[in-house]
């Protein structure tokens, strides 16, 4: 029988609702498409440091180490955004490790948005509806989150942060958004920062040296300023949107909300390990642990079944059940079922757990 390894992180806030619930799908799944499923948990985030006292222990990391792949709630909240030092923060002391530790320098996060949402987006539908269907592709391992110098003077007077990256880093993440448009329409946005940066010069020059490999890719360069304003005014225009860290990781929220709710985006981080069904992953909604919502049953647990979903296709390589999942999501969606985020005014809404069993319901396989 085929059998697979998948570490489960439910870290703070919202995460481990939303990791519940997934998990519950995820071995229903497995059972009904006839593949074993090993799920171990382990502390991650908030949760680890007030546990053993640093947000990534040494046995969750190497849990992860030896897993296919990783699902990953959300980390962080107000309990822990003064802790000392900031490097035990659960973001920067979890998250980001965790990410550069597994390799993991692909971040792929596709905004589709479902027809039955188009009312949800906080655009007019007639700007999304008839197939709004971008993919974010974020560097994941470099740039300003990493470089070096970074931290504050000792009288707190002044503080620096350093954006580095190398034509490697560079020409290793363009030929993912190369590669993954040739499999979609056929069209890359390049978004920097070229008329300031310098990283953001190298990386236009990497680009345009790329372009000639990909005669059949339509490659763009877009300033992100430009490219935040033209999310809203005209999102179709993009197909698969090629950036830097940080640029990525503001305008995919912001496409997030194209789609209805950022309690939809899914994600996918993946590097260059290989496993038996694919690419080794790490698993997560884009959203965070959304503190104030935790603990009450309504947090949106689309997200992150998506990104289970991501993990059944890219790290398993169990594309049955990935389809399967996705269009129980889509059918529960059509039938109108909603969480409070992506419910209209005077909509019947359901909880987290409520959604996780409607979707368990609709999965045909
Ligand atoms: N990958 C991660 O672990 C991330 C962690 N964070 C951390 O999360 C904490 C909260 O950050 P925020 O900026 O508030 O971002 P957030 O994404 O947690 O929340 C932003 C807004 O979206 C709502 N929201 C988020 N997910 C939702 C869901 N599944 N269903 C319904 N509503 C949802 C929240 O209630 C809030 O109004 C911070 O400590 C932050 O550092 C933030 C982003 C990513
Ligand atoms: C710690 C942050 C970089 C997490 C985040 O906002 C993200 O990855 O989207
Ligand atoms: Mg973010």
């Amino acid at each position: 029988m085929r059998s697979y390894k998948v570490a489960l992180l439910p870290g703070d806030g919202i995460g481990p609702e939303v990791v519940g619930v997934a998990a519950e799908i995820l071995a229903y799944l497995a059972e009904r498409a006839g593949f074993a499923l090993e799920m171990k948990e382990a502390p991650i985030g908030g949760a680890a440091y007030d546990k053993y006292g640093h947000p990534l222990p040494e046995h969750t990391l190497a849990l992860c180490k030896e897993s296919d792949a990783v699902l990953l709630g959300a980390v962080g909240g107000p309990k822990w955004d003064t802790v000392q030092p900031p490097s035990l923060r659960p973001e920067v002391g979890a998250l980001l490790p965790l990410r550069k530790e597994l390799g993991l320098y692909a971040n792929l996060r596709p905004a589709r948005l479902s027809s039955a949402l188009a009312s949800a987006s906080s655009l007019k539908a007639e700007l999304v509806q008839d197939g709004l269907d971008i993919l974010v592709v974020r560097e994941l391992t470099g740039g300003i989150y990493f470089g070096q110098p970074k931290g504050r003077d000792a009288d707190g007077s002044r503080a620096v942060d350093t954006c580095v990256y190398t034509r490697f880093e560079i020409e290793r993440i363009l030929r993912v958004g190369f590669e993954t448009a040739r499999g979609r329409k056929r069209k890359l946005c390049s978004v920097d920062k070229a008329n300031v940066l310098e990283t953001s010069r190298l990386w236009r020059e990497v680009a345009d040296q790329m372009a000639p490999q990909y005669p059949d890719v339509e490659l763009t360069h877009m300033l992100v300023d430009n490219c935040a304003m033209q999310l809203v005014r005209d999102p179709r225009q993009f197909d698969v949107i090629v950036t830097e860290n940080m640029f990525g990781d503001i305008l995919s929220d912001e496409a997030a909300m194209l789609t209805g709710s950022l309690g939809m985006l899914p994600s996918a981080s993946l590097g260059d390990r290989h496993t038996q069904g694919g690419t080794f992953g790490l698993y997560e909604p884009v959203h965070g642990s959304a503190p104030t919502i935790a603990g009450k049953n309504i947090a949106n647990p689309l997200a992150t079944l998506l990104s289970a979903a991501m993990l059944l296709r890219y790290s398993l390589g169990e594309n049955e059940a990935a389809e399967a999942l996705e269009r129980a999501v889509e059918k529960a969606l059509q039938d109108g079922l909603r969480t409070a985020d992506i419910a209209a005014a005077h909509q019947p809404t359901i909880g987290t757990k409520e959604m996780g069993q409607a979707v368990r319901e609709r999965i045909e396989i």
